[in-house]
């Protein structure tokens, strides 16, 4: 797959490809052998890879890529709302739109360097997104791979209404695990979760680092901007780095429920995990003219190096 159709100009560095499906997407690559792929179809980074080639998410080998379904895998942006929080459809309606590619982006930051691919999706409510959200908002996702291949996502939000709106938010984000009996989340020890599993009734995690040994649907709230799962088998750490995202979902749909997602195999939870930073117990205000930024960052790290660094990742702020 992947016939190469075009280069852009010469702030971002990406190349427009097509899939078997016929969606576009951008393949974003940097010289040291990390790529991304990112589909217009969602905004959905469907792909991300170290400089060996190994995929870093998951994907399901029963993935949908038809519309109106959203692919299971990569990172989703979820947008105006997350699962059935409110009015809308489970995880609003972003994931289900086609997004256009900003061919002159705006730099974010004045030392935004040029050592890195990069590319910006727009999204704009069509009519049909106005009669079940009546706002106009302007959504600039920007994807960022940067030259040691870490993946960065920054949304920004702009309320381009007469009126104020509010909206809840998550990178719904498919790590590829060895196997989840061998995965430990470090970061959220001591927080207070929301379950899904039980009528969203609110407790305190207690004890160590978060294993796993059945279905988990949780909302971590007010967690740290640095948050790490490490995969004892590759003996590799995925660090999270975040800011204005201030909750996280951890997310795995065990066995039995595996079995009944027409879109995942039934043994395939045992190689993924979702955690998502998020924004869901406080919803974003945006008054017209304000804008929001969410900020994600992903490093794919050797264990080895985390026992050194990973305290001190832990206690930064981004
Ligand atoms: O099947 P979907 O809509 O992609 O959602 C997958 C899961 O996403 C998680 O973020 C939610 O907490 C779960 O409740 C949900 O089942």
């Amino acid at each position: 797959m992947g016939q190469s159709a075009a280069v852009c100009d010469q702030k971002t560095e990406f190349e427009i490809v097509r899939d078997w499906n016929g969606f576009q997407q951008v393949l974003l690559r940097v010289p040291s052998g990390a790529s991304a792929r990112v589909c217009l179809y969602g905004g959905q980074i469907i792909s991300w890879r170290n400089e060996r080639g190994e995929e870093l998410l998951f994907t399901s080998c029963k993935a949908n890529f038809k519309p109106p379904k959203a692919m299971r895998g990569g990172v989703s942006i979820y947008f105006p709302q997350f699962g059935h929080y409110g009015l809308l459809g489970q995880q609003g309606f972003t994931r289900n739109k086609m997004w256009s590619i900003d061919c002159d982006p705006p730099a974010l930051h004045p030392n935004d360097s040029n050592e890195k691919a990069c590319v910006d999706l727009l999204l704009t409510p069509l009519d049909a997104e106005l009669k079940c959200w009546p706002h106009c908002f302007e959504f600039r996702l920007r994807v960022t791979l940067s030259m040691d291949g870490d993946l960065t996502v920054i949304s920004r939000v702009r309320n381009i209404n007469g009126k104020p709106f509010s909206f809840s938010f998550a990178y719904h984000t498919y790590f590829s695990v060895s196997d989840i009996s061998e995965v430990r989340v470090e970061g959220l020890e001591t927080l207070d979760y929301l379950d899904n599993l039980c009528q969203r009734e609110r407790f305190t995690e207690q004890g160590d680092a978060l294993t796993f040994e059945s279905e988990v649907d949780r909302v971590y709230l007010g967690t740290p901007n640095v948050v790490a799962v490490l995969d004892h088998e590759k003996k590799r750490t995925f660090v999270i780095r975040k800011a204005g995202v201030p909750d996280m979902v951890v997310w795995n749909p065990w066995e039995r429920k595996a079995k009944n997602m027409m879109d995942l195999g039934d043994e395939e939870y045992k190689q993924m995990l979702c955690v998502d930073a998020a924004v869901i117990e406080r919803p974003i205000n945006l008054k017209p003219g304000e804008e929001w930024t969410g900020r994600l960052e992903l490093s794919a790290v050797p264990s080895s190096y985390c026992s050194d660094h990973l305290d001190h990742h832990l206690l930064g702020v981004m």
